[in-house]
């Protein structure tokens, strides 16, 4: 575990102009690995510059990085003159997806994180109380910069396999099915992952502006070079209210408006696809009504559609009982039966087995955390991670629930419908 804890954190929030777009504010030629997104809609924060931060692993990364947290917060002083969702002190946060897995899981405090909300835009700005007594200006109030350029694309991409070519990966799923029809269990979550390789150094920045373009109901994140945009939120706490969306039950768009109508109407009806979705909103609601009263959760799922898929969604609420910060929330609830599968240490294992990759931060929760423990933590899904040693490399990342209906060519054809939202955003026209 690393962490550099600075003396005190100072921070202050304070309104300013309407920015029309937060990502258009991310500025050119900051540390890419530095900038951090959690935007939906128009809405959301941005943040640039680490004025602190923790990178651990292993079992105790989530309390690892909530002791650290409470720390900064018990010591900092935050000045908050706008009190919306996403003010006064925040961090954001990847973790990873396995306590096994070789990569850090990381929470980091930006220097300056510019935000918007119905309408109304805000700067915090955090430093160190060693900086301000140094007279560093910051904590003081630095104006929002203009609008950057708009960020350079990075030229011609390639697509290679990750660890399993295609019909390998067929091959696995066909294992995993014969395993939940033997009975070893009811369903799990199988991904591939892709490699990207451009001509130019990849700007977090492109990735951003192209997903939130196109995939305005998502949530368009980047974390410490783990960029995307999921449409499945782990878990939302905002003054006592816990919010979950879970998503599981799947098809392709076709784009012929006429035709996807009458595919979300099968999707709803689809027994394997029905079967697969209430397993993954058992765990979450398992545990949801672990720390909360008032639990809502409607009986039959809707259908979300998104440019790419279509997905069965149930949204899930309650009120908190006791206290517990949205990262612990997130703890908690990680890995849902969207993600792992069902029994969650039998399907943990099979995708150690069959999968043949350290799945890194993709399938971790990535979000935000603030001074009072609200924030919000989506699931790492529709995403890539950033070489940290090569800027024209990334890893890209999609994943299938298997239950015993499933059929290995379609699942393979699914998972490529969930890469397009990166293939596209890196390239357009895509090519394999
Ligand atoms: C695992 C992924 O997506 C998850 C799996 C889904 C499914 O199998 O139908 C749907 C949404 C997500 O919960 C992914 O996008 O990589």
């Amino acid at each position: 575990m690393t962490s550099d804890v600075p003396t005190r954190l100072l921070a202050r929030t304070r309104e300013v102009d309407d920015v029309r777009s937060v990502l258009a504010h991310l500025p050119a030629g900051a540390d890419p690995r530095e900038l951090c997104s959690w935007v939906r809609g128009g809405d959301g924060i941005v943040g640039w510059g680490r004025v602190a931060g923790i990178a651990t692993c292993g079992d105790s990364r989530f309390a690892d990085a909530e002791t650290w947290w409470r720390q900064i917060v018990a010591d900092a002083e935050v000045v908050d003159e706008v009190d919306l969702v996403g003010t006064g002190l925040v961090a954001f946060g990847s973790f990873a997806y396995s306590s096994v897995s070789a990569e850090q899981s990381v929470l980091a405090v930006p220097r300056v994180i510019l935000g918007r909300r119905d309408g109304r835009s805000f700067v915090t700005t955090v430093t160190t109380a060693a900086e301000a007594e140094r007279g560093r200006p910051g904590a003081a109030g630095a104006d929002v910069q203009a609008e950057t350029e708009l960020p350079d694309p990075p030229g011609e991409v390639s697509f290679a396999d990750g660890a399993l070519a295609g019909p390998a990966w067929q091959t696995a799923v066909a294992e995993a099915v014969r395993r939940i029809s033997a009975g070893e269990l009811d369903k799990v979550v199988l991904a591939r992952d892709l490699i990207a390789e451009s001509e130019s150094p990849i700007d977090p920045r492109f990735l951003l502006e192209r997903l939130a373009e196109v995939y305005g109901t998502t949530w368009v994140f980047a974390v410490d070079g783990l960029v995307g945009a999921t449409p499945e939120m782990l878990v939302r706490l905002e003054r006592g209210l816990v919010t979950s969306r879970v998503l599981a039950g799947t098809i392709r768009r076709t784009g012929d408006d006429d035709r996807d109508l009458a595919l979300a109407a099968s999707l709803a009806h689809s027994s394997k696809d029905l079967e697969e979705h209430e397993y993954a909103v058992a765990s979450v609601a398992d545990v949801i009504a672990r720390y909360c009263t008032s639990v809502n959760m409607p009986e039959t799922p809707f259908v979300l559609h998104l440019p790419n898929v279509l997905h069965l969604a149930t949204d899930v609420a309650g009120r908190l009982t006791n206290g517990a910060s949205s990262l612990t929330l997130a703890q908690a609830l990680h890995p849902s039966a969207a993600v792992c599968g069902t029994p969650k240490p039998v399907a943990d294992m099979m995708i150690a087995d069959l999968e043949h990759m350290d799945r890194g931060r993709y399938a971790g929760p990535v979000g935000w955390i603030d001074d009072h423990g609200d924030g919000e933590w989506g699931i790492a899904l529709r995403s890539g991670a950033l070489d940290p040693v090569d800027p024209r490399r990334m890893r890209l990342f999609a994943g299938c629930g298997i239950v015993a209906g499933s059929d290995p060519e379609a699942e393979l054809a699914e998972s490529d419908a969930k890469l397009v939202p990166m293939r596209t955003a890196l390239a357009a026209p895509t090519r394999a």
